[in-house]
């Protein structure tokens, strides 16, 4: 199945806008993650497709067109971690996590006990159980970062958008939070589409990339086609080499003091 179609999706806030013509197909429970310098248009592709910011063209998840969705029906349908949220840090982990089950409540707008053992379910999976009762504002930043993945993913959406997610881990938090991602879509066949800056990462978790630039589509595909020294040079004016992982994963490997854009 089909998890998310775009057609021609042009998105933006003012008169240019910060996307353009992107066409893109992600299969249900496979990873699609977007990649690109730094003002490309990712997290503004990732807005659109979560219904935030206006487009033209069309955006279907699992097969329904979205602008024909209610907000509520968007959010039993996919689920949106931004970048930078706003948390209110009075909140209790568990708490803010429960916010998570607001799309399925009933009109009395009362958690069941099924809400809630699907929160604790979740606070376990992320290795939260110890921070539940603490407030947000005293955590780390590592720690509100699996919180907010953890309000996502008691949402219980097929199609999870995750802005940067790993954006302040170190790396054996962000390798131990993508893994999750990655049983996540495994075992439940959930959909994980993300924005991420590290290539290396981006190319061991993802089986499709699609690399934009200047908010348009300069390439898509299987990681191993997209990363190319070439184009990276090109893309982020950055000298890298691309080395293998015994896996066959690529690793892109920045070589010293040779970036393109040093005038020299
Ligand atoms: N709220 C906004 N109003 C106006 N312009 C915006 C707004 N948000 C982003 N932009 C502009 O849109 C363009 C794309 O920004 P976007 O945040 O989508 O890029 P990005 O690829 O996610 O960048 P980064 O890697 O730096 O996070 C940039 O030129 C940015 O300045």
């Amino acid at each position: 199945m089909t998890a998310l179609r775009l057609r021609e999706v042009t998105a933006g806030y003012g008169k240019r806008p910060a996307v353009r013509d992107v066409t893109a197909t992600v299969d249900g429970g496979g990873w699609f993650a977007i990649v690109g310098p730094n003002g490309a248009g990712k997290s503004t592709l990732l807005k659109a497709i979560a219904g935030l910011v206006g487009f033209q063209g069309s955006i279907a998840v699992h097969d329904r067109e979205f602008s024909a969705l209610s907000r509520r029906q968007r959010a039993r349908e996919l689920g949106y971690a931004p970048q930078d949220p706003l948390l209110p840090t009075g909140l209790t982990v568990t708490d803010y996590v429960l916010l998570g089950r607001t799309p399925h409540l009933g009109t009395l707008a009362r958690e069941s006990r099924a809400d809630l053992s699907i929160v604790d379910d979740t606070l376990g999976r992320l290795d939260l159980r110890g921070l539940a009762a603490r407030r947000l504002g005293t955590l780390s930043g590592g720690e509100l970062q699996r919180a907010v993945l953890a309000r996502v993913l008691a949402q219980r959406t097929r199609l999870l958008l995750l802005d940067e997610p790993t954006t302040g881990l170190d790396i054996g938090h962000a390798q131990a939070l993508l893994d999750r991602l990655d049983r996540l879509r495994r075992e439940d066949g959930t959909t994980v589409v993300t924005t991420l800056h590290d290539l290396t990462f981006a190319a061991q978790y993802a089986d499709t990339l699609l690399l934009l630039d200047d908010g348009e589509v300069v390439a898509s595909g299987p990681p191993g086609e997209v990363l190319t020294a070439e184009r990276l040079r090109r893309h982020y004016a950055a000298d890298v080499e691309i080395l293998t992982t015994a896996t066959g994963h690529p690793v892109v490997a920045p070589v010293r003091g040779q970036s393109a854009a040093d005038p020299r």
